[in-house]
This record gives C-alpha cells, sequence and structure tokens, in this order.
C-alpha cells in the first residue's frame, strides 16, 4: 500500500509510524485509519521489527481523534445521510480495527506523545503498550463536547488504566491535562522536557530490545487477554454510536465545532423530539 497520511520508517529493530496530516492537528479520516492498520500489520508481522513507536508529524499534536471535516454533514432523513465518516466499518472509519490491530501485534507499541493527544488520539495513546510525553502534552477527551463517544475501549479501558473516576471525569467533563497530570494518574509513563522526547523514547526502545520478543509477545497477549471483553462491549456499543451520529444532537457538535461556537445540544435533542427539522419524522423522532 502507498501511503499518503502516515509517514513508515524501519531501522535497528524499531518501526516508527507517523501521522502525517499536522494541518488538521493529526487528526485521522478513514484512509488514515486503513494506513495504519496496513503499517501496524507490516511492522508486527516483520520478525526484524521488536518495538514500534506511534507518533504524530510536527510539534502541535500527537493525534486530535477524528477528522471532523470528514463527518457526513447531511441532514438525517437524506437517502444519504449516515452521519459517520464515509469510509469501511460500522461508523464509516475502520477504528475497531485499529484498536484491534494495536492490541494485536506481539511487540510492544510506544505512544510518543509531543503536544495534543485529544479524543480519538487520547484513545490511540492509551490503547499503546506505554506512553512517554514531552512535558507540553496534552491529554483529554472531548466525545460530548462535539457530540461523539468511544463505547469501547476509550471508555472501559482507559478506567483500568487510571481508574473509575478519573475516566468518569476525563469523559464527561471533557477537560485537558498537562503530562505531569496523566503521568500521576498513570496515563503515561515516562515525561521529559519536549527536546529530550526522541532520545527518552530511543532509550526504551534499546531497552526493549534486549529483551526476549517472545516473552514480550506472551506477556502482551497475557495483559490484553484479561480486557478482550471490552472489545464485544465495543462493537455493540459502536452500532449505537452509529445511529447517535445520524441524529442532530451529534450532528450538532460537529458543525459547532467547524464553525467555532459553542454547541446546543439539547435544543438540537429537544428539536429533534418534537419531530422539528428535516426528516427527523421519518426516524421515529428518536435521539440516540
Ligand atoms: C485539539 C484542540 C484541543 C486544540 O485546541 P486549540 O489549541 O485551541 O486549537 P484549535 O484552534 O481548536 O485547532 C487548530 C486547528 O486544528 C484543527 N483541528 C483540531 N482538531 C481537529 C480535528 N479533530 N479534526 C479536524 N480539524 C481539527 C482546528 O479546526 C483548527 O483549524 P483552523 O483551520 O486553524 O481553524 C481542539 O482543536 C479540539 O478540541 N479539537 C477537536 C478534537 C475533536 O473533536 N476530535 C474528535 C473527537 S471524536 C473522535 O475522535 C471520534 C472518532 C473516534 O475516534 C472514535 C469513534 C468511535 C469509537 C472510537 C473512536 C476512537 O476512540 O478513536
Amino acid at each position: 500500500m502507498d501511503y499518503g497520511d502516515i509517514l513508515y520508517a524501519e531501522a535497528d529493530g524499531v518501526a516508527r509510524i507517523t501521522i502525517n496530516r499536522p494541518e488538521v492537528m493529526n487528526a485521522f479520516r478513514a484512509q488514515t485509519c486503513e494506513e495504519l492498520i496496513d503499517a501496524f500489520n507490516r511492522a508486527g508481522w516483520n520478525r526484524e521489527t521488536g518495538v514500534i513507536v506511534l507518533t504524530g508529524a510536527g510539534d502541535k499534536a500527537f493525534c486530535t481523534g477524528g477528522d471532523q471535516g470528514g463527518h457526513d454533514d447531511t441532514e438525517p432523513g437524506d437517502a444519504a445521510a449516515t452521519g459517520g465518516y464515509g469510509g469501511r466499518g460500522t461508523i464509516g472509519l475502520p477504528i475497531e480495527a485499529l484498536h484491534d490491530v494495536i492490541r494485536e501485534v506481539p511487540q510492544p507499541v510506544i505512544a510518543r506523545v509531543q503536544g495534543y493527544a485529544i479524543g480519538g488520539g487520547n484513545v490511540l495513546a492509551t490503547l499503546c503498550d506505554l506512553t512517554i510525553a514531552g512535558e507540553g502534552a496534552r491529554f483529554g477527551q472531548v466525545g460530548p463536547k462535539v457530540g461523539s463517544v468511544d463505547p469501547g475501549f476509550g471508555t472501559a479501558y482507559l478506567a483500568r488504566v487510571v481508574g473509575e473516576k478519573r475516566a468518569r471525569e476525563m469523559w464527561y467533563l471533557c477537560l485537558r491535562y498537562s503530562a505531569e497530570e496523566a503521568f500521576a494518574m498513570g496515563l503515561v509513563n515516562a515525561v521529559v522536557p519536549d527536546e529530550e522526547l526522541d532520545a527518552e523514547v530511543e532509550r526504551w526502545c534499546r531497552e526493549l530490545l534486549k529483551r526476549s520478543p517472545t516473552a514480550l509477545a506472551i506477556a502482551k497477549r497475557s495483559f490484553n487477554a484479561d480486557s478482550d471483553s471490552i472489545r464485544g462491549i465495543g462493537r455493540m456499543g459502536m452500532q449505537a454510536l452509529s445511529l447517535y451520529y445520524a441524529t442532530p444532537e451529534s450532528r450538532e457538535g460537529g458543525r459547532a465545532f467547524r464553525e467555532k461556537r459553542e454547541p446546543a445540544f439539547r435544543e438540537a435533542r429537544e428539536g429533534s423530539a418534537k419531530g422539528e427539522g428535516k426528516g427527523e419524522g421519518k426516524r421515529g423522532g428518536g435521539t440516540g
């Protein structure tokens, strides 16, 4: 596969995968997810590769989740309306397959985080085996601010990593957390000055490359086994999410972000319940 949205490099036992869309803070669209899946499989099944590093291009962001310009913005009730991202998978992004492959590759995956790890970007960093952050990194979830949610690993697995209270706080309040705060809650393994980030990631890679790759693979699979049930719950939740994306309430979030204004979720939900707006009646007036 030729890559347009990501960069891929292999050297000295380390595969580096870089989301290369700095103009949208490394937000991902369907094509980005497809390329990431291909790259993870390429690195994961190469016996020369001992560690995989996932990062984002530039110094502004690791990844800010789904590309808000990529949502289907047709009105609910229009024949083509899905509210999704227009690609493969339940919500038009093969996000489930991307999450799976990060967990499936036998090598440890390190998230090298500089700048923002927000929304689906924070989920990707959380799913990596290890996270190393520059001191300027900022973490957080934004779903309920923009009409989205990750009903699988992004919520349930996050709770295992940082604990139920913190995970609920992150999702409900949509605050941003500094690298030090993320370290304190166990979301990050190490924080270093931004200019030392590459050297620190390299140091961790060299340590991992000294370890038995088979023992690491068994350890990884053993850690995963305990949280694999989240996958099934996530699949079910994703079906619900695809219905939610087609509602005025969810669409209001994406639109408000693009229009740089506060969303009016409650008005959108109530308008929908009353059957106001184009096509709502055809969907039974549900709000998702
Ligand atoms: C990242 C911010 C906090 C940065 O804020 P700030 O520093 O004030 O800069 P801005 O002016 O807001 O942004 C600068 C510039 O970047 C553009 N941009 C930022 N993020 C995105 C994005 N995600 N998509 C498109 N464009 C983006 C922004 O528009 C600006 O462009 P200009 O041209 O300069 O105007 C802040 O930007 C922010 O909060 N961004 C929103 C992040 C967001 O909404 N992410 C999507 C979250 S929902 C999601 O990821 C769903 C998809 C998904 O991932 C998923 C779905 C279902 C199950 C699982 C998952 C999953 O976990 O992956």
